[in-house]
């Protein structure tokens, strides 16, 4: 369930007269997301998203509107946010902030087809090439710094095997990251499958930028390839993998530093879902009853990186 905080068809009505989107029809909430209220709303003129931020870091919530205004601003495929009569666009609604989205068509892929995959990394290139220009600054909150301050509040829930597992692998991302400079920009962050949005091979939207910040966009490609081109024992599977990274490469060339450090982000990565995962399911559980993800799908995405490095970037 994704409605944490309920709202009357009342309460949504006073709410959208700040805006010109019509009168309201009706009210629904969405069952999908896990930290925010999300509603469906219809008017007499269209169908909106109605966002209530429940948690997380609202002083962040600026930095999130001003760049899906900027990525909508550039054509890419975005709720862009929707701005009241006087021009705000953040607003409070049940004494939490709020924000009003245009509500995108389709459905997120579970298992994407080639051409899915080509869509979403031609998409992402372009995010990468227009988000270079974009004037807002928010450091990677889960970068290896991260990685490093965090670590230590799980292990006492691993085994041996896993511990020195983590130990290892952060060696081995402090030897081979220290001094590398990689191009920078503005990252979506957390661009897992369920944040898109797809009519067949069309991707209608991307959602939920909330994990937004900036940093190196090899970090934003990693985790899409890890989510998006693992199997169920965390292997790439190579036809989704090339279709990403051809149609990526397309619209962004990579540096040769990027080449170089192309399997070390992937481990990155996924070290930080299985350190985010086990977090939530030991340390920091949610406050509303979700079930957790499955931390020990990252493990075998990160054994597998290391394992099998992947081809190498065009
Ligand atoms: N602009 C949008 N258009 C269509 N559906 C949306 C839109 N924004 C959110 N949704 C739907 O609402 C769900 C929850 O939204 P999301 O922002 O991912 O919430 P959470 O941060 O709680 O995970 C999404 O999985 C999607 O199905
Ligand atoms: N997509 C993530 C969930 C969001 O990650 P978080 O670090 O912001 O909690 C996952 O599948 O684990």
């Amino acid at each position: 369930m994704a409605v944490f905080t309920p709202l009357s068809d009342e309460q949504v009505a006073h709410f959208l007269k700040r805006y010109d989107v019509g009168t309201l029809l009706a009210v629904e909430g969405v069952a999908g997301g896990t930290e925010n209220s999300t509603f469906f709303v219809t008017t007499d003129r269209e169908v909106l998203v109605l966002t209530l931020f429940e948690q997380g870091e609202q002083e962040e919530l600026p930095f999130f509107v001003d760049l899906l205004a900027w990525l909508d601003q550039h054509q890419l495929p975005v709720p862009g946010p929707l701005f009241d009569r006087e021009g705000v666009a953040l607003q409070r609604l049940a004494d939490r902030p709020a924000l009003l989205f245009p509500r995108l068509r389709g459905r997120h892929p579970e298992q994407p087809r080639p051409t899915q995959c080509a869509a979403i990394g031609q998409v992402l290139g372009q995010m990468h090439r227009v988000s270079q220009g974009f004037q807002g600054i928010r450091p990677n909150p889960r970068d290896l710094r991260w990685v490093h301050a965090v670590h230590s509040r799980v292990m006492s829930y691993l085994g041996h095997d896993d511990q020195t597992l983590i130990r290892d692998r952060i060696d081995a991302l402090d030897s081979r990251l220290s001094n590398v400079v990689l191009p920078q920009g503005a990252l979506h962050g957390d661009l897992f499958r369920d944040n898109t949005l797809y009519e067949g091979d069309q991707l209608c939207g991307v959602i939920d930028f909330y994990n937004g910040c900036t940093g190196d966009l090899l970090f934003d490609l990693a985790i899409v390839i890890n989510d998006w081109c693992s199997d169920d024992d965390g292997a790439l599977i190579p036809e989704r993998y090339e279709a990403i990274i051809e149609a990526y490469a397309r619209e962004r060339a990579f540096t040769d530093q990027e080449r170089r450090i192309w399997p070390t982000m992937l481990e990155l990565t996924a070290l930080r879902y299985w350190l985010s995962r086990l977090l939530v399911v030991y340390v920091d559980p949610p406050a509303h009853a979700l079930t957790p993800k499955d931390p020990a799908q990252y493990r075998r995405i990160l054994t597998s990186r290391i394992a099998h490095p992947p081809a190498p970037l065009p």
